[in-house]
């Protein structure tokens, strides 16, 4: 198994960490613009494999794809991070001609890749590769649900004292402040439904935070977080690596699910060895399915923002 992580920065160079520490792949390619930056990392994260054990190959790379031939797998997370009172949307302009033209060198070297995209605004960034790559859809996936998921069932945990390992709970829709939606009524601890645990006001404050939690990490570092969106991306190549059929929201393109067509949202999806392999479309509420229209005006609206570029 060969995987390329693009962009070595701090989402790219913790996914690969995450990735040669759980020995998902024999060679790992990573890959950044700045010239040595992603040798040194990759050099760095090689001189842990003693310490940890792990048998995974990392090399490093500057703009080289020709070494990225081959891969099976491929993560983007090249382009530039929001800083803090930045909207992710507000990145459009610089970062989708940096997926744009990374798309494209993948292609050339990777012709029937899976790829994973993470550089935000992600739904849109998603969309992008879609239809630059013009890869069948179950191969083109964006990460965030597995994300913002893991960041509902941390703020869960937080308000009911108990372990997010225990919680089922899920957050769909579009990976913004405004438009993710977790879907609280869904969510569990052990099968028992938190709204029955949770008071009224609790949840609304679980459901507030994990809608900002990104905003609130980039006020607190001063850049955004890259330990769990790291670990969130290496969640989803794991689940394919090992065919895991795995069910992880995750950015796709829609086709009609959730009465929603032509536009990439955040859905659950399983996850195996052919990239997207079902879309499980279940009966959101009327307000569920409100929210979920809604976010897809505001991410289509944002696309639209993509033919105003060219
Ligand atoms: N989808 C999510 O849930 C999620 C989570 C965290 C971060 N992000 C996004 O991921 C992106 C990366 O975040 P980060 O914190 O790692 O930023 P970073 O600045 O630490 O790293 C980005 C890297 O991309 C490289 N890069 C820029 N242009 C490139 C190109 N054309 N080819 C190859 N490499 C290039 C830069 O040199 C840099 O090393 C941002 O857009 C951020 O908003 C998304
Ligand atoms: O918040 C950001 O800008 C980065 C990422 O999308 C996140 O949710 O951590």
């Amino acid at each position: 198994m060969k995987i390329t992580v693009v962009g070595a920065g701090a989402v790219g160079a913790t996914c690969a960490d995450n990735i040669a520490r759980k020995e998902l792949a024999e060679e790992l390619i990573l890959l950044d613009i700045k010239e040595g930056f992603a040798e040194g990392k990759s050099i760095d994260m090689m001189q842990t494999a003693a310490l940890l054990g792990f048998d995974t190959k990392i090399k490093g790379v500057t703009n080289d794809y020709a070494a990225t031939a081959g891969s099976e797998v491929v993560v983007i997370t090249s382009g530039l991070p929001r800083k803090p009172g930045m909207t992710r949307e507000e990145l459009i302009g610089t970062n989708a001609n940096i997926v744009k033209g990374v798309t494209e060198n993948i292609l050339k070297y990777s012709p029937d890749t899976i790829i994973i995209v993470v550089s935000n605004p992600m739904d849109t960034m998603n969309y992008l590769t879609l239809k630059t790559s013009g890869l069948p859809k179950n191969r083109i996936l964006g990460m965030g649900g597995a994300l913002d998921s893991s960041r509902f069932k941390y703020y869960l945990s937080q308000e009911l004292g108990c372990s997010p390992a225990d919680l089922n709970a899920v957050v769909i829709g579009g990976h913004g402040d405004t438009t993710m939606i977790p879907l609280i009524q869904h969510a569990t601890w052990n099968s028992i439904p938190v709204s029955q645990l949770l008071s009224k006001e609790q949840q609304d404050k679980v459901v507030a935070a994990t809608m900002v939690g990104g905003a609130t990490l980039t006020g607190l570092i001063g850049t955004s977080a890259w330990y769990a969106p790291g670990a969130g991306t290496a969640a989803m190549v794991e689940s394919i690596v090992r065919d895991e059929k795995k069910l992880i929201s995750s950015g796709v393109y829609l086709d009609g699910e959730y009465g929603q067509k032509d536009i990439s949202l955040v859905v659950p999806v399983i996850i195996g060895k052919n990239g997207a392999e079902k879309i499980l479309d279940f009966k959101l509420s009327e307000a569920e399915q409100g929210a979920f229209n809604k976010s897809a005006d505001a991410v289509r609206n944002m696309n639209a923002v993509l033919t105003d570029m060219n």
